[in-house]
């Protein structure tokens, strides 16, 4: 089955102003849709990042998988990296960590395997995961992810979810996300606020959801010193800390001495930084992302790569939509070791949902596994080129939490770490 043609959208949809160690999300967020076609007929569907630089990367590989076989991934991933030449990406927030050229290629090629897994699984009458090894689970524990934010972008209506930059605020959006949703964990995105606020708002969350698993992430913006305070305040209340300090070698510094399990997806988003990180000991729980780490089945691969070094795995996630959650869902379901509930920022955008709706969904805090083959999504035609025309009209072209900030506050400054 030939690839015979590919359409790459860039779209863009709301997102509120979140708060982060990089300053703030801008009122737009960008993705790029994937679409492959094959000469017989079927179609197959891809997510991924939309700034123009990851854009251009990704357009200049269409062409040369133009007449591919749909099963011939590893000679696709072969073309992608001989036409990217080395050429390394960038993300200007700098909240995804030390992109190679390895991981870039790994970026670019990723949608294009998801599509094509689309594709074979409608040609064998197979839900995607059954590609995969099957699912092991028949539906996909996510976390609430909450974050400090403004109750709307300035000079706009406030939002839905209001204001959150207290430990008040924060459970007050807890509440209001694990009503909606039924999750059962819970993330705090951190590195806002000094350490002292951040934890007394972990307490807080304690105190109002005392048998929720809780998380931290301030990514990297706390020196080690600062990240051995924080975690011995919150000994025996976190199930894990995410990203505290910059680097495998400060990370494997403050994980010699925390009493509870480090967590990346800053320090390790390569398969090259794997051996340094585990010679130095320095994450106990990667969170993986098929966006970065090459598609679903190189996502698989790693998977046991840190099952045999016993390391725990979770799920990271980005601003997305409806194709990215399938494809998060049907990783999820078949990976055994999957053994913490994923990220998701879906609740943060899914007003603006750009697939059909029906296969999707939240229950309890998990995503039943789609059944039908594929993917289990199509596109809802409407809503893409409603979200293509917000990207063209948006005039935002790449993430830029830290230049969205300084317009607000021009003294602002992206530090790494910052406390
Ligand atoms: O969207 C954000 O602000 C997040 O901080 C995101 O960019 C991170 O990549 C991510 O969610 C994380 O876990 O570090
Ligand atoms: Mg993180």
């Amino acid at each position: 089955m030939k690839i015979t043609e590919i359409v790459l959208t860039p779209i863009a949809f709301r997102d509120p102003p979140l708060l982060n160690a990089a300053g703030v999300h801008e009122p737009w967020a960008l993705r790029t849709i994937v679409e492959v076609h094959t000469d017989e007929g079927i179609s197959g569907l891809g997510e991924t990042y939309g700034d123009l630089g990851h854009l251009e990367r990704s357009r200049s590989v269409v062409d040369s998988l133009i007449g591919l076989d749909v099963f011939a991934l590893n000679e696709m991933h072969a073309r992608v990296s001989a036409v990217l030449g080395g050429k390394t990406g960038l993300d200007k927030h700098g909240l995804t960590g030390n992109i190679t050229a390895e991981s870039t290629v790994d970026r670019v090629y990723s949608p294009f395997e998801v599509a094509c897994l689309d594709i074979q699984g409608k040609a064998l009458g197979r839900p995607v995961h059954d590609l995969l090894g099957g699912a092991v689970r028949s539906a996909v524990p996510y976390s609430a992810y909450l974050f400090y934010k403004w109750d709307g972008h300035p000079g706009a209506e406030p939002d839905e979810w209001g204001e959150a930059i207290d430990p008040a605020g924060i459970v007050a959006q807890a509440q209001k996300m694990i009503s909606e949703y039924g999750f059962g964990s819970i993330k705090l995105k951190g590195g806002v606020f000094p350490p002292e606020q951040e934890i007394e708002a972990i307490r807080a969350l304690r105190e109002a959801f005392p048998d929720h698993p809780l998380r931290l992430d301030p990514n990297a913006a706390w020196s080690p010193a600062t990240s051995l305070k924080v975690a011995a305040e919150l000994d025996g209340v976190l199930e894990y800390l995410e990203d505290p300090t910059p680097e495998i070698s400060g990370m494997a510094e403050v994980a010699a001495k925390a009493p509870m399990p480090l967590a990346t997806n800053m320090c390790v988003v390569a398969f090259e930084h794997l051996k340094p990180s585990v010679e130095q000991d320095a994450v106990q729980v990667l969170l993986s992302d098929h966006h970065y780490w090459g598609g679903l089945q190189r996502s698989r691969q790693l998977g046991m790569i840190c099952q045999t070094f016993g390391i725990g795995l979770s799920m990271h996630s980005n601003s997305h939509l409806g194709i990215s959650l399938a494809a998060m869902t049907h990783l999820a379901a078949a990976t055994p070791n999957l053994s913490y509930a994923c990220d998701t920022h879906y609740p943060w955008n899914a007003a603006d949902e750009v697939v059909e709706p029906g296969v999707l969904s939240f229950v309890d805090g998990s995503v039943p596994v789609p059944t039908t083959p594929g993917l289990g999504v199509s596109l809802d035609r409407d809503a893409l080129a409603r979200l293509a025309e917000n990207y063209v009209r948006c005039g935002i072209t790449s993430r830029d939490d830290t230049g969205y900030m300084q317009k607000f506050d021009p003294s602002y400054e992206r530090k790494r770490p910052r406390w």
